[in-house]
């Protein structure tokens, strides 16, 4: 189903970024990985090699909308097209709001929600020229409709990508490009655990919270993932598929 097609992961180096990478590649497709930290990128593509797999590494800062254009045409230059994108990096951290400073509430939003959007206009511009159509899917979380005490920067960014998916979901299907978003609850990556559950309180703490009594492995995300950005997901647009172990569903059990 991804043979012959490109896509683009940000934050490609780690986490459930990887993982994505790792099973469009298992799937047949061609893997542009992009994120900061280069050493990141190359293990990636080592890995893809490994599987048999086809990817590069083309560092890049989603804050930098000129950068990002340069990664488009990187792919572009290298693959021929770019069929999909997902927006995956992230950065996050626990303050609370009175406190966090402007700059604090910036280094997010800049990375969640402004790095998503400039990545996926250069990759949907990319798209329109092609005649080719595509797939962008966004990593967000429940919180962009619940909100969350604690991270209201990334939670303000992740509703503002899931608002921003679902405008321009109805902007492109003339194109035909689809926009999804998918949520997933708590996944073991060293990213988030240093982020959001530093120490075992804090861990146990997030996972008293899903019903479902365990984290995400990154696996699971990703196989959710390649649903939404292939063909068998073909007339979902505009959507959030969350898999969250009913997290968001359970904040309150009676006579329990
Ligand atoms: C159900 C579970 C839902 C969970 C959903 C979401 C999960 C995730 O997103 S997990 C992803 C976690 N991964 C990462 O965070 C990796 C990338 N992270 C980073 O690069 C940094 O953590 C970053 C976000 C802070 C950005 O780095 P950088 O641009 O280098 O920013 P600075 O270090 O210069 O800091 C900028 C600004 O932010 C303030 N700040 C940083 N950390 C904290 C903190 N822990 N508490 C309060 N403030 C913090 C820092 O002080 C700077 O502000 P000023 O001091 O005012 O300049
Ligand atoms: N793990 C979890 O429990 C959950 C995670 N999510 C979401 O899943 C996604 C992946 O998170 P996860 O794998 O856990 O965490 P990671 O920290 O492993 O992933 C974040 C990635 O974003 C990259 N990144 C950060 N800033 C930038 C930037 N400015 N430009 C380019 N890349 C950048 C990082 O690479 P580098 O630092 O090298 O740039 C890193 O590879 C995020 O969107 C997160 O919000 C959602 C719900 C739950």
């Amino acid at each position: 189903m991804f043979t012959d097609r490109t896509f683009i992961v940000t934050g490609g180096g780690s986490g459930i970024g990887r993982a994505i990478a790792l099973a469009l590649g298992a799937a047949g497709a061609c893997v542009v990985v992009t994120g900061r930290t280069p050493e990141k990128l190359d293990e990636t593509v080592a890995l893809l090699g490994e599987q048999g797999a086809d990817g590069i590494a083309v560092p890049t800062d989603v804050r930098d909308p000129g950068a990002v254009d340069a990664l488009v045409e990187a792919a572009v230059h290298h693959y021929g097209a770019v069929h999909g994108l997902v927006n995956n990096a992230a950065g996050n951290f626990v303050a609370p709001g009175i406190d966090l400073s402007p700059n604090g509430w910036k280094a997010v939003v800049d990375i969640v929600l402004n790095g998503s959007f400039y990545c996926t206009r250069a990759v949907a511009r990319q798209m329109r020229n092609q005649g080719t159509g595509g797939s962008i899917l966004s990593v967000i979380a429940s919180y962009a409709w619940h909100g969350h005490p604690g991270t209201v920067h990334s939670a303000a960014a992740k509703a503002g990508v899931l608002a921003m998916t679902r405008t321009l979901a109805v902007e492109l299907a003339p194109l035909g490009i689809r926009l999804n978003c998918i949520a997933p609850g708590p996944t073991e990556t060293k990213g988030a655990g240093a982020a959001l559950w530093a120490d075992d309180t804090a861990r146990a703490h997030v996972l008293s919270s899903v019903p479902a009594g365990r984290f995400a492995d990154p696996t699971e995300v990703a196989d959710a993932s390649l649903f939404v950005l292939g063909d068998r997901a073909s007339y979902m647009t505009g959507e959030c598929l969350t898999l969250d172990g009913g997290q968001w569903l359970g904040k309150q059990v009676y006579g329990q």
